[in-house]
């Protein structure tokens, strides 16, 4: 395997000029091959704003150069990289592993923005079908004591369940709904419903991930036996989350009815009593 792990990084400030539609800058890739770093000078060139339009006979002409060899014909190394917005705080199963505790106003923010991305993919009849915690990015951590509030983004699904291989599928139960693993290319807007009930349990469980350390056939099995994951002895709570976690897609909670919950779980007198903050006196 050429490399298993290359990363890119490239300083804005060595802009080398201009090409027709193009930006280039100087870069280097960063190979790790047998644990040694090996690092290659590259020339990133980046289709300019006001070109996006013609990006498919940009990356047409990349690809059809990566795809063919000759010493006088210049080495394309790759083009699949995605450049993504770097968001601050990065993944929240790894901020709340680290952060301990987090107080219960600020968990039920962070799922109602969550339960408010879903209910604009649910407009769009779009469904993202990878919703968990390490998929939630937290742009803001929020401060409770300065007032400010957490502020996350749903990040994109990667790979189409359709195309991963079934060890794949049985690896992500239980954010998997049960019926994908029979159907994964048919997925429909509950299965969504089904992984923001697991992420809210990981949301409420200190980011810990559910059914951690079951093999793959412990995992089917928990399908097959319909179980559900530990509740919750915050028993609204534990209602929702098995509400989205219904075995059967249909019976599960709209988006609106979702959010609805949520707010009355905001208002309930659970959330005074967990209060991770001191309470104001
Ligand atoms: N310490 C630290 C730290 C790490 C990362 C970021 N920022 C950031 N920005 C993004 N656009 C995407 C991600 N990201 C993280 N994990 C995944 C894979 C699972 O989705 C994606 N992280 C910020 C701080």
């Amino acid at each position: 395997v050429y490399s298993l792990y290359c990363m890119y990084n490239f300083c804005q400030s060595e802009s080398l000029g201009q090409g027709s539609f193009t930006r280039i800058f100087k870069g280097s890739k960063i190979d790790i091959r047998d644990g040694e770093r090996h690092v290659t000078d590259v020339l990133l060139k980046e289709l300019d704003a006001n070109h996006k339009n013609c990006w498919e006979s940009f990356f047409e002409a990349a690809s059809l150069m990566s795809q063919i060899s000759h010493k006088h014909l210049l080495l394309v190394y790759g083009i699949n990289v995605m450049v993504q917005e770097f968001i601050k705080c990065g993944a929240l199963d790894l901020f709340l592993k680290r952060e301990g505790s987090v107080s219960v106003s600020w968990k039920l923010d962070v799922a109602k923005q969550l339960a408010s991305a879903l209910n604009f993919l649910e407009e769009k009849n779009i469904t993202h079908g990878n919703i968990c915690a390490k998929n939630l990015l937290l742009a803001r951590e929020g401060d409770a004591s300065q007032g400010s509030s957490p502020f996350i983004k749903l990040s994109d699904p990667g790979i189409n369940l359709a195309m991963l291989g079934r060890d794949v599928l049985l690896d992500r139960i239980p954010w998997v709904a049960p019926e994908v693993l029979e159907a994964p290319e048919r997925l429909e807007l509950e299965c969504d419903k089904w992984s923001f009930g697991a992420t809210l349990w990981e949301l409420f469980n200190g980011g810990q991930a559910p059914l951690q350390g079951l093999d793959l056939e412990r995992k089917l099995q928990f399908y097959e036996t319909y179980k559900q994951l530990p509740s919750s002895e915050w028993t609204e709570l534990a209602d929702l989350i098995s509400q989205c976690m219904n075995y059967q897609p249909a019976f599960r909670p709209s988006c609106r009815s979702i959010i609805r919950q949520l707010n009355s779980l905001i208002t309930s007198d659970y959330v005074i009593l967990h209060a991770a903050e001191p309470l104001p006196d």
